[in-house]
């Protein structure tokens, strides 16, 4: 049943969809359908895959329980940052990782599955029905280090959770994970993907089965196709799904017209290899340094001050994700979500209607109507992030998908009992890891949680060496200049570390896969205010800092022709 390691092209210029041939050694390295990376061994109470119990045998704390108590709604802002930063988010965490729901065939459906040694088991979200978040997982077993390259696994270790989609940050949420997708997505013509034109504008292609997919309250509604599952999940994520649609085909057009003679197939690839430079840069250079301060990223050698190629490659570094960054970390920054979405009308921001979240989920037609689009341009990077705490906004607390009923599922509950259903080891033993002291008891954290939050803390759990990654990082006091503690922001540099050693097409790179060092500065200007200019036809003014917020004191808004863009005549050939 293992996969079978396809033959590279060495010489061949661009990736694959599916990861596989980025590392030449390892093939199938980066694919989807493989399982997670771990920085700490599971921690399971059967030794394979049941949740493990409180140090004194009872049970834990409701995962429900722990998000009413721990993650309430108090509605502060973040006070420079803007709301299209959480956005750049998720994008890039779609981007790397999705927890697989169901098997493939030979794999992980039931227990009597084609493969004696996978099997599903159920996940009990939380304690009230009405917010149930009940579903299936896919487990399959960890692989050996001897075998890690065929995908094969042995039996009676712990069990490690699949990912769907390619590990590599590709912007695979716009090109597919795999080719039949990506195949799927693409025109034929002129390197173009595929989009639908209505009132003047373009849009994704209708998914062909927009009832999975989509909640379509009328059935004519809009359900997008999109490189990734996810891409409907809310508007906000959307608008990054569209405008990195449109960025391609306009790339295409400005490359066809420079060589009239290139074909369908190398328009494509060059235009998606510099729509992929431009994710890649605006993640590490604009992003990143956000979230895990910029002195960090430098140190840890993550970005470089240079306007030189970085060729940092290593071949002995597998992509796959920590499912402690995705599953646990990550996802500390669900606090940066807004429940309304702000949509300004016009140029300089002045008035805006707004919308709630809970009312869009899955529903994507919203864009279409009016001048949403470009509202919600402007209103993401015009409006404050919610401030990055433990708190959370009941949009995705009470009713997260809630389709038309009146509360939806608890996004934090998932977020706690995640950690639960992969084992992870103990707050303690990864704040070791981190370089933390292990606490013995619970007035050993006050170095990094206030008192408050330890107060909290001992009402959830009886010992210190109970206490979650998930909860425990949450709580932390943030590093200077981070958006997160200490243990998270560890977990999280480990991860973008190994995202970009791990990547031999990363866009730094020198040789006949990179750009030329032309073409690598001209990347460089790439900005996530220049995206959404150059990809919503009413929005002309922009501030230079899309992230952060504009005054009239500074980071102002300025006509769109004037910020920094890329001078595509380095790719004339
Ligand atoms: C409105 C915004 C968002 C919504 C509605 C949302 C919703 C979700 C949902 C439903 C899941 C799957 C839960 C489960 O079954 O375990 C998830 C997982 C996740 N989310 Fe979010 N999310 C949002 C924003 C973000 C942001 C801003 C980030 C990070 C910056 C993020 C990072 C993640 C990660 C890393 C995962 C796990 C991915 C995996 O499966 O490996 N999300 N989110």
């Amino acid at each position: 049943n293992c996969p079978e390691a396809p033959k590279c092209d060495k010489g061949y210029l661009y990736r694959s969809f599916d990861g596989t041939c980025n590392n030449l050694g390892y093939p199938l390295y980066g694919k989807p359908d493989l399982t997670y990376d771990r920085l700490l061994k599971a921690n399971y109470d059967d030794g394979i895959s049941t949740p493990y119990k409180a140090k004194d045998g009872g049970p834990l704390t409701p995962a429900r329980t722990i998000s009413n108590k721990l993650y309430p709604d108090i509605p502060l802002k973040d006070p420079i940052w803007t709301l299209i930063l959480m956005q750049y988010g998720q994008i890039v965490a779609h981007d790397l990782s999705n927890i697989k729901q169901e098997g493939p065939d030979n794999c992980c459906t039931n227990e009597t599955s084609k493969n004696p040694k996978c099997f599903a088991i159920e996940v009990p979200f939380d304690i009230t029905d009405r917010m149930s978040l009940a579903g299936i997982k896919c487990i399959s077993f960890i692989r050996t280090t001897t075998d890690r390259d065929q995908g094969c696994y042995t039996e009676n270790e712990p069990v490690e959770q699949v990912s769907d989609v390619n590990s590599i940050l590709d912007l695979s949420v716009t090109y597919g994970n795999s080719l039949a997708k990506s195949q799927e997505l693409r025109t034929g013509l002129g390197g173009k993907l595929k989009v639908e034109n209505r009132n003047e504008q373009d849009w994704p292609p209708r998914d062909p089965t927009p009832t999975k997919t989509c909640f379509l309250p009328n059935t004519e509604e809009a359900c997008y196709l999109t490189g990734d599952k996810r891409g409907n999940q809310n508007l906000q994520l959307t608008v990054l799904q569209v405008a990195y649609l449109r960025e391609h085909n306009r790339v295409c057009d400005i490359l066809a017209e420079l060589n009239p003679h290139w074909d369908d197939e190398k328009l494509f690839q060059e235009a998606r290899k510099i729509c992929i430079g431009q994710h890649q840069y605006v993640s590490y250079y604009e992003m990143l340094p956000i979230f895990l301060g910029r002195d960090n990223l430098l140190n840890y050698k993550i970005i470089y001050d240079t306007d030189d190629f970085v060729d940092d490659y290593d071949s002995s570094v597998n992509p796959a994700v920590y499912n402690e960054h995705a599953n646990a970390a990550n996802r500390y920054f669900h606090s940066n979500i807004e429940g309304y979405l702000k949509l300004y009308s016009d140029k300089f921001r002045l008035s805006y209607s707004s919308v709630r979240l809970s009312n869009w989920f899955d529903r994507p037609s919203f864009l279409e109507e009016g001048d949403n689009f470009g509202g919600l341009c402007r209103g993401l990077t015009t409006q404050l992030e919610s401030n990055v705490d433990t708190f959370h906004t009941s949009e995705i607390t009470q009713y997260l998908f809630k389709k038309a009923k009146t509360f939806g599922k608890d996004m934090k509950a998932a977020d706690v009992q995640r950690n639960r259903d992969h084992g992870f080891r103990s707050y303690n033993d990864y704040r070791e890891l981190c370089g933390l002291k292990r606490a013995t008891k619970f007035s050993d954290l006050s170095g990094e949680i206030n008192e408050l939050a330890i107060i909290l803390l001992q009402k959830l759990y009886k010992s210190v060496d109970d206490i979650e990654l998930t909860t425990g990082g949450s709580v932390e006091n943030h590093v200077q200049g981070a958006l997160a503690g200490p243990t998270f922001v560890c977990i999280m540099l480990k991860q973008f570390s190994k995202t970009r050693l791990s990547d031999r097409f990363w866009f730094e790179r020198s040789g006949k896969t990179g750009f030329t060092l032309d073409q690598l500065n001209e990347i460089r200007k790439a900005s996530i205010s220049r995206l959404l200019c150059d990809n919503s036809p009413t929005t002309d003014y922009m501030q230079p800092e899309g992230f952060k917020y504009t005054s009239i004191f500074g980071n102002k808004l300025q006509d769109c022709n004037t910020l920094p863009s890329i001078n595509y005549t380095k790719w004339k050939e």
